[in-house]
């Protein structure tokens, strides 16, 4: 793992303001501390509302933490930015583009010329294996279509910092794992810096080198659970399942919070 330091989270706390004030405003993160390293793939998982969604908006810089600090490539995140692009379940591309203007629109709004903009498109399509539907409407292809051209959009960008939320979790079964593969080469070809939130144990495990078990507060972060397992992984390897029965523990709160808990001098100690 890298000693380098991607993004950090310093006692991020989030509160939503209810419509009746303070009275019913929601706590959606509290008190969080996270360390990832650059080149780091980190899952996130923990039930409905807990914040994970949330913390990937932070991150984005698409909202503010309401105490705390949160710095991607030691610059404190105030916007959203170039070095950090988001993967969303749906609704990630544009319905009204072709996919090749889905995935050039990124490249012409950072200013890239229209026929330069359009070949970065067309070759990253390509590499998602849609070089035959560059033409073609996101209506008009599957799911799985759909979604690598999300990733082919996120690609273009030449992002440090992927944040993905939920990315597969609409997909059939086959897809999903032949998504999973597709975003662990290019995670290794890229050199990014992966947040990859889902609610799927078996795929965070898969796929992470850490996958943060988060609780809804005041709970929080329950456990960074690393997965040591060599690439490339074996889906009938038993120590996934065996990781796996272990984060079920954690997360039906069979264990001692406290005890499980890192802290950010801790995060950072790990990352050496
Ligand atoms: N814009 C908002 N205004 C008010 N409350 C919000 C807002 N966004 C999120 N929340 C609340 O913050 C908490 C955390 O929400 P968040 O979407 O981050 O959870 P999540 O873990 O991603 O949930 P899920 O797994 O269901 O997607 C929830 O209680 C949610 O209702």
């Amino acid at each position: 793992m890298s000693t380098e330091i991607a993004f950090e989270l310093r006692q991020v706390r989030k509160v939503f303001p209810g419509r009746g004030g303070r009275r019913d405003a929601v706590v959606a993160l509290d008190r969080l501390d996270l360390v990832v390293g650059v080149g780091e793939f980190v899952a996130v998982v923990g039930p409905s509302g807990c914040g994970k969604t949330t913390l990937i908006d932070l991150i984005a810089g698409f909202t503010r933490p309401t105490e705390g600090s949160i710095t991607a490539g030691g610059q404190p995140v105030r916007s959203p930015g170039p070095d950090r692009v988001v993967v969303f379940q749906d609704h990630a591309v544009f319905p009204w583009y072709t996919a090749l203007e889905n995935v050039a629109y990124g490249l012409r709004r950072q200013g890239m010329g229209r026929d330069r903009a359009r070949q970065c498109a067309r070759e990253a399509l390509n590499r998602m294996g849609l070089g035959k539907f560059v033409h073609a409407y996101p209506g008009t292809l599957s799911g799985g279509m759909r979604q690598r051209v999300a990733l082919a959009r996120a690609l273009v960008l030449k992002p440090d910092i992927l944040l993905l939320d939920e990315p597969f979790a609409a997909l059939d079964a086959v897809t999903r794992v032949r998504l999973q593969d597709e975003l662990v080469m290019l995670w290794q070809d890229c050199g990014w810096t992966v947040l990859f939130v889902t609610h799927n144990l078996a795929e965070a495990i898969y796929l992470a080198d850490r996958v943060v078990v988060l609780d809804r507060p005041p709970t929080g972060l329950r456990k960074i659970k690393p997965i040591v397992l060599p690439r490339p992984r074996r889906r009938s390897d038993a120590r996934l399942g065996e990781h796996a029965e272990h984060l079920k523990v954690l997360m039906g709160g069979c264990f001692d919070n406290a005890d499980s808990e890192e802290s950010v001098s801790a995060q950072h100690d790990n990352l050496g």
